[in-house]
This record gives C-alpha cells, sequence and structure tokens, in this order.
C-alpha cells in the first residue's frame, strides 16, 4: 500500500516576537498561510520495521537528521505493531528559506502515516508529537491560514486570504532559524505588533488592510547579517508588489499582487537579481488532501 501526501511550503503574513521564555524558545504570534510550492511525500509500507528516506536533492539528510525520518520514529512509537515504511520526498521548497519545507515534510509523514497504519490518532494527540520535532510542525498538520501563537503549537483557524498572487524571492543564501534567535535582543526590537492587525484584516476580507498590516518583527535581525536583503525588499517595493515582508527568518522576501499579469511582470524583473522566484497562488486547508494508491 501507498499513500501520497502533497507538503505545502507557508509564509509568514505577521510575526511578532513577544518575550523570551525560560526554555530558551521564545513566545510568538505569527499569521502563515499556506502556497501553492509544495514537496510531494510517497510512503510505502515495508515488511520489516526500518524506516528508509530517500530524497530528490542530494544534499538533504536521508537519515534520523531529516525531520520526515524523526516524524515516522514518533509515529511508529505510537502504533503496536511497529510497522516500517519507504519515505520518499520530492523536493520542491527551497531549504532553509523561512518556508516551513522540512516541518511541512514532517507533517505530510505524520497525517501520511495515521492513515497507512490505520492509528486514527487525534489531533490532540498529534500537536505534541509535531511539537518535539520543531515549531512550525503543529501549524503544517492542517496549514491553511492560521494564528499561530505560544511556541508555535497554539493554533486558531483563520479566514483564507483574499484572491491575489504571492511572489517569493529566495536570493541563493541560507538562513538557519537558530543562528538568528541567537542574536535577537527582544528588549531592542523596536518593530510593531503586526498578527492582530493581519488577523483583523483577515477576518473582514479586506485585502488593503492586510497589505498595511503584514511584518515580520525579525526582519531586522535577518536584514543585520544579510543587507542585501534590505535592497531585494525595496526593488519588489518598486516593482509594485504590496505587503512586501520577510518570511520567517528568512531569507526569502515574499509580497502580494491582485493581477497574475502584474504578478508576472514583477516575477520577470526580479528574475535578473534574485536565483529563485516564484509566483503563486495561496491554497486553502481543503488542498492538503492525501491519495491512496
Ligand atoms: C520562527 C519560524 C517561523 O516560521 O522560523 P522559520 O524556520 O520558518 O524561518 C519557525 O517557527 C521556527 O520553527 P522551526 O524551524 O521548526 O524551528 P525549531 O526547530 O523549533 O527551533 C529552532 C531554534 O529557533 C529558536 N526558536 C524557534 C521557535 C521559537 N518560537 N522560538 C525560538 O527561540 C530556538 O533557539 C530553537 O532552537
Ligand atoms: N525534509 C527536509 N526538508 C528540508 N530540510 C530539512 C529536512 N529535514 C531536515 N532538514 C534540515 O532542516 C534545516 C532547515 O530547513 P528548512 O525546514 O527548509 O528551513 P526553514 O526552517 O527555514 O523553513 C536544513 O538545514 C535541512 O538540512
Amino acid at each position: 500500500m501507498e499513500i501520497q501526501e502533497i507538503a505545502p511550503a507557508k509564509i509568514n503574513l505577521a510575526q511578532d516576537i513577544l518575550f523570551k521564555r525560560d526554555d530558551a524558545y521564545h513566545e510568538v504570534q505569527m499569521v502563515m498561510a499556506s502556497v501553492d510550492l509544495s514537496d510531494y511525500i510517497s510512503l510505502v509500507e515495508r515488511g520489516d520495521d526500518e524506516i528508509r528516506v530517500e530524497t530528490s536533492q542530494a544534499f538533504l539528510p536521508d537519515d534520523k537528521r531529516n525531520h520526515a525520518y524523526q516524524a515516522a520514529k514518533l509515529m511508529q512509537a505510537q502504533s503496536k505493531h511497529k510497522a516500517g515504511v519507504n519515505i520518499y520526498i520530492e523536493k520542491n521548497i527551497p531549504v532553509a528559506a523561512g518556508l516551513g519545507g522540512g516541518s511541512t515534510d514532517a507533517a505530510a509523514v505524520m497525517r501520511g502515516l495515521n492513515k497507512l497504519w490505520n492509528l486514527n490518532l487525534s489531533q490532540d494527540t498529534l500537536v505534541p508529537l509535531a511539537n518535539q520535532i520543531g515549531s512550525d510542525v503543529p501549524y503544517s498538520l492542517n496549514g491553511g491560514t492560521a494564528l499561530v501563537e505560544g511556541r508555535g503549537e497554539i493554533i486558531s483557524q483563520l479566514p483564507a486570504i483574499p484572491y491575489c498572487w504571492v511572489i517569493l524571492a529566495k536570493p541563493a543564501i541560507s538562513v538557519s532559524t537558530r543562528k538568528i534567535f541567537q542574536r535577537l535582543r527582544v528588549e531592542e526590537l523596536d518593530a510593531p505588533f503586526n498578527a492582530s492587525n493581519v488577523v483583523e484584516a483577515l477576518k473582514k476580507g479586506d485585502y488593503s488592510a492586510l497589505m498595511v498590516a503584514t511584518g515580520n518583527a525579525l526582519e531586522s535581525v535577518t536584514f543585520s547579517v544579510h543587507p542585501e536583503l534590505a535592497s531585494l525588499k525595496a526593488k519588489m517595493q518598486k516593482f509594485g508588489a504590496q505587503g512586501v515582508t520577510m518570511s520567517g527568518t528568512g531569507p526569502t522576501i515574499i509580497g502580494f499582487v491582485k493581477n497574475q499579469k502584474k504578478g508576472k511582470r514583477i516575477y520577470n524583473a526580479l528574475k535578473g537579481f534574485c536565483d529563485e522566484v516564484y509566483l503563486v497562488r495561496t491554497q486553502s486547508q481543503q488542498f492538503i488532501r492525501s491519495t491512496r494508491v
């Protein structure tokens, strides 16, 4: 038996950092949305209890360092029969980009194995397991548009982003989430809080208000390490994208347009300055579906 899962990337419309906690994580308030740029995961039963990972990108780990492996291991511990699985990841989401690629793969493996091994684990059981892998994994279990709080484990679904196109510009640099948080001094942040305004705009379906409300408190930290990101952001704004902001801990810069034609113009203009550029739609939760093969 084989299960196939779609694992979409996420973008951050807002990322507020509230305070540093005693466990060395930060209390956050983020608004995330799934976008139409996805990894594809295949899960195939094995005759033994081994977990094997193979990916389409040779530079990705294929052992216990892979978030997909970690997800399978946690799910196996929940299963009485200790079945094994072959995991294949077709990687399309840029790595270490602020687009949650490893987390969405892990979440897709959890969803898929819940079906393949007939575990029937509830969301309440899956969220704490997901949180052991990474702070973005609980959100990625359902994806869609959501307010994400705590360390990442408190999720409230929100209405979808009004119809628009999203431009993703990922320069040829990788950013380590851990290193950005290490550099962060919360008391020195002077960014305004964005999440509550983004939530309000989404609830009203007000695209213009949404474009004014987006923002990311970690921009100043990542931009101080990679100053070229500030000029990429300025270019995207100059070319006419709205709500331009950094996703996650970066380096991907995102911007919005109502009209696909305009999106294509900005996409073409940015291609000359940036290693990887994508023009995508946002994705609602019902698109995260699996197929039994
Ligand atoms: C901040 C976000 C926003 O999307 O960054 P991106 O990874 O997407 O860029 C994520 O929540 C990241 O989640 P994830 O990538 O799963 O990171 P984790 O493995 O949980 O954490 C990596 C490191 O980041 C720091 N960290 C992470 C999340 C958080 N709320 N507070 C933190 O201080 C911790 O130092 C931790 O050791
Ligand atoms: N399935 C996976 N896909 C991508 N990266 C993975 C995966 N498993 C482990 N990693 C590791 O996780 C790190 C962060 O990758 P990624 O999740 O793409 O970044 P981000 O947190 O910025 O979205 C990388 O260094 C990568 O080697």
